[in-house]
């Protein structure tokens, strides 16, 4: 049989172990996460730790519950009147479904940016602003600042400097995945959520969407679903495989693709599944 494991000559471990983290290593915490849509369970039992400052990657076959457990970290599912969750996501010591839990306040530090660029059809600068905007910070000087920053750590200021204030919808798919991103980042997000997020685009776009997310860990946590193995490979610190709404395995993304503890994890690593 023909391995499609990815090739992890060039990769290091990442420097954590995954197991032994303590409190200030940690920015979310799964605990016994069950969810349901309706009557059919979608996740069972997750439980599992997303490390500060690295990236981590879900992985596993189409419909094993990848997207479904990235939107819990943000309370995305609550737009899902079917969907009942048990269990806990702490974030600080405190668990985002409390019913004290301000949504938008959790959604401000958990940022997500989705499969298909989504800019709002607004000028570019206005896309970079618009949550600062939400939070009553109008002040000139200020959002400009936050446009340049936004826009430099997202990897398209060089390429839109010249023309902010035109349409956002004027820009290339792979130019509006890193708007996007630039506008998840300009409220200083604690985590970043990306479901699939070169899916839709083309190899160097999708290059440079993987340099980016790279960069990105030094100032935030990354979580990112991804179909593409040799991706998770790329860009990831941990891994994390999912099969049929089970967590299965998780940890180093060295380590899961050159030594997997599971076979279930082999079995999808070497392409005999999925
Ligand atoms: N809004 C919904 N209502 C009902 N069932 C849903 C909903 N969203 C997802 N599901 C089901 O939950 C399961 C997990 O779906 P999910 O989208 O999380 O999987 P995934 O691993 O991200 O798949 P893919 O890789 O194909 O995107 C699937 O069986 C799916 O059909």
């Amino acid at each position: 049989m023909i391995s499609v494991a990815p090739d992890m000559s060039n990769k290091s471990s990442s420097n954590i172990d995954i197991d032994n983290l303590t409190k200030e290593q940690i920015a979310l915490e799964i605990k016994n996460l069950n969810l349901f849509y309706g009557e059919k369970q979608a996740l069972e039992n997750i439980s599992m730790v997303i490390p500060k400052g690295q990236v981590t990657a879900f992985i596993g076959p189409s419909g094993c519950g990848k997207s479904t457990l990235l939107r819990c970290m943000n309370r995305m599912n609550d737009l899902v009147d079917t969907c009942n969750i048990k269990g806990e996501i702490l974030l600080h010591d405190q668990n985002i479904y409390d019913r004290s839990v301000d949504v938008a306040s959790l959604r401000r530090k958990v940022g997500m940016v989705f499969q298909r660029p989504n800019p709002f059809p607004k000028s570019i600068y206005e896309n970079v602003v618009y949550g600062l905007r939400l939070q009553g910070i109008n002040d000139r000087r200020e959002l400009d600042e936050v446009v340049e920053k936004s826009l430099t750590n997202a990897a398209l200021w060089n390429e839109v400097k010249d023309r902010l204030h035109d349409s956002a919808l004027g820009l290339s798919g792979g130019q509006q995945q890193r708007l996007v991103i630039a506008r998840a980042i300009a409220i200083e997000p604690e985590v970043l959520l990306l479901d699939e997020p070169t899916s839709a685009l083309d190899p160097i776009s999708t290059l440079t969407i993987e340099e980016l997310i790279t960069e990105l860990k030094d100032k935030y946590t990354v979580v990112i679903v991804t179909h593409n193995m040799q991706q998770a490979a790329r860009v990831s610190d941990q891994t994390a495989f999912m099969y049929m709404g089970q967590l299965i395995e998780h940890s180093d993304t060295n380590a899961l693709f050159t030594t997997p503890k599971m076979k279930k994890t082999e079995d999808y690593i070497t392409g005999r599944y999925g």
